[in-house]
């Protein structure tokens, strides 16, 4: 496998309980590259980071590393799943993250604690972690989930709908964040989204689920495409 790619896909069919949703899902991702996964509502978007994520198996097909790359994967699940069911401080939240790498019924460490302080710092959020997370605004609640998939340690970040049902002013400032962590932390990241428009322009690399075909397109291709789905048959 080409070194540079640090994930590849190849001939996967995803689904559950031997139900395929997709099939013949072809593409790589090059360390520190920035993708988006577009596609409409219900086409498999989760479901693929699922089965990136090994929380799914892949129903066929494979997903290899990188030679001598160890992906550490840090999720960014869909906000809207879980508004109500935290009833947790902002650091609270975050210090999730360190969860899955410290043993269990250890107290915090000071490595962990000042890990989730840089997280909190590096997403805006310090002033507020004391608040609670049921009490903060979509926007603010999104960086608290982006810290707390920071606080995994990742290299790759997966990002589901992170800018979906915040205003305008709040999705620019988020893709910055986003856009912002990439640069500083080097990260690979994929992001999904289900509307055109939230695309940023200087993404180059677009994954599109059209019509349960995978295929790779560029900005101006997925818009026509999209037009042509918008003309009443
Ligand atoms: N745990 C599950 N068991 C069986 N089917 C599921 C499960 N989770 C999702 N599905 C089905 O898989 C299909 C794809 O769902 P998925 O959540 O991956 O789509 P999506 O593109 O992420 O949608 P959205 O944009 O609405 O988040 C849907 O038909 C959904 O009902």
């Amino acid at each position: 496998m080409n070194t540079e790619n640090c994930i590849t896909l190849k001939d996967v069919a995803i689904g559950y309980s031997g139900n395929t949703i997709l099939r013949d899902i072809n593409f790589s991702l090059k360390k520190g590259e920035f993708a988006v996964l577009f596609g409409p509502n219900g086409c498999g978007k989760t479901t693929l980071f699922k089965t990136i994520l090994h929380i799914i198996p892949p129903i066929h097909g494979t997903i290899a590393y990188g030679d001598d790359y160890t992906p550490r994967f840090g999720y960014v699940p869909q906000r809207q799943h879980l508004d109500e069911i935290y009833p947790f401080t902002a650091e609270e939240v975050v210090l999730m993250g360190t969860f899955g790498q410290s043993k269990p019924f250890y107290p915090t460490s000071k490595t962990d604690r000042s890990l989730v302080e840089q997280c909190l710092k590096d997403v805006g959020m310090l002033e507020l972690k004391k608040d609670f997370f049921s009490e903060l605004s979509g926007g603010q609640k999104q960086r608290i989930l982006i810290a707390r998939a920071l606080a995994t340690r990742p290299n790759v970040l997966l990002l589901d709908e992170p800018i979906t049902g915040l205003d305008v002013l709040a999705q620019k400032k988020i893709i910055e964040l986003i856009s912002e962590l990439h640069k500083k932390r080097q990260l690979t990241i994929m992001m999904i989204t289900h509307e055109v428009h939230h695309i940023p322009s200087w993404v180059k690399k677009i994954i599109h689920i059209h019509h349960y075909k995978v295929v790779l397109g560029s900005l101006e291709e997925i818009i026509s495409l999209s037009r042509i789905d918008e003309i009443p048959t």
